[in-house]
């Protein structure tokens, strides 16, 4: 994975597009030219079982027709069962070392990071890119950390000059320069274009804007 394929990271599962078809919603993002996709299936009426299986393999399909890396949230059974491009995983999900290990070094591995005690744990277990967030106020995700702004981005990209930085929560048009001058690779998102009424037209103009301002490396 190289650094620029997290410029536009985009996240999202059933839950997350209220009356649209999810599958829609993805192509509509694909089309517009997310540079990643992270399949989150996860939150009280999520699919589960057959469903969920069925649902990531569309997704899978339509990231492989745009040529676009398909990392799977959380289930790494999942994203093995599947061969994801990767996995994203939290701290309280297992230990980011033993996940390394259990999809190989040919996957994506992400983790979500809060410290640099985190980001440097993340970077010795191997991670590809690690998240940083919540930088603005979520209501994405219910156990959110608050809000903690650019400041561990600044530190990380400071500390870290090599390793690739994507940072999430709240990120919408207007905000996502600051993040990418912060010092991030990309931005993660969801509400930006799943709830967005039309998700071609949400993800042209973000990218238009990141274009604006690439890393300053
Ligand atoms: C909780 C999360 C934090 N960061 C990311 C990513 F943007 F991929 F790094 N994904 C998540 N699901
Ligand atoms: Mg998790």
């Amino acid at each position: 994975m190289n650094r620029e394929q997290l410029q536009l990271y985009f996240i999202m599962g059933s839950q997350n597009v209220e009356e649209h078809d999810p599958i829609v919603v993805l192509e509509e993002a694909l089309r517009g030219g997310i540079t990643l996709f992270q399949f989150r299936e996860k939150g009280e009426n999520a699919l589960t079982g057959e469903d969920k299986i069925n649902f990531a393999k569309a997704c899978k399909a339509l990231c492989k027709k745009y040529n676009v890396p398909f990392i799977i949230n959380d289930d790494v059974n999942l994203a093995i069962a599947l061969d994801a491009d990767g996995v994203h995983v939290g701290q309280d999900d297992a230990n980011a070392i033993a996940i390394r290990e259990k999809i190989g070094l040919d996957k994506i591995l992400g983790v979500s990071t809060h410290s640099l005690t985190e980001v440097t744990a993340a970077i010795n277990a191997g991670a590809d890119y690690v998240g940083i967030g919540p930088v603005y106020a979520t209501t994405s995700k219910s156990d959110a950390n608050s809000p903690a702004g650019t400041i561990l981005i600044e530190q990380t990209a400071a500390t870290y000059p090599s390793l690739p930085i994507v940072g999430i929560g709240g990120i919408t048009i207007d905000n996502c320069q600051t993040v990418i001058r912060a010092g991030a690779d990309g931005v993660s998102l969801i509400s930006a274009i799943a709830t967005h009424e039309e998700p071609f037209v949400a993800t042209r103009q973000l990218l238009h804007v990141l274009q604006q301002v690439a890393k300053i490396s």
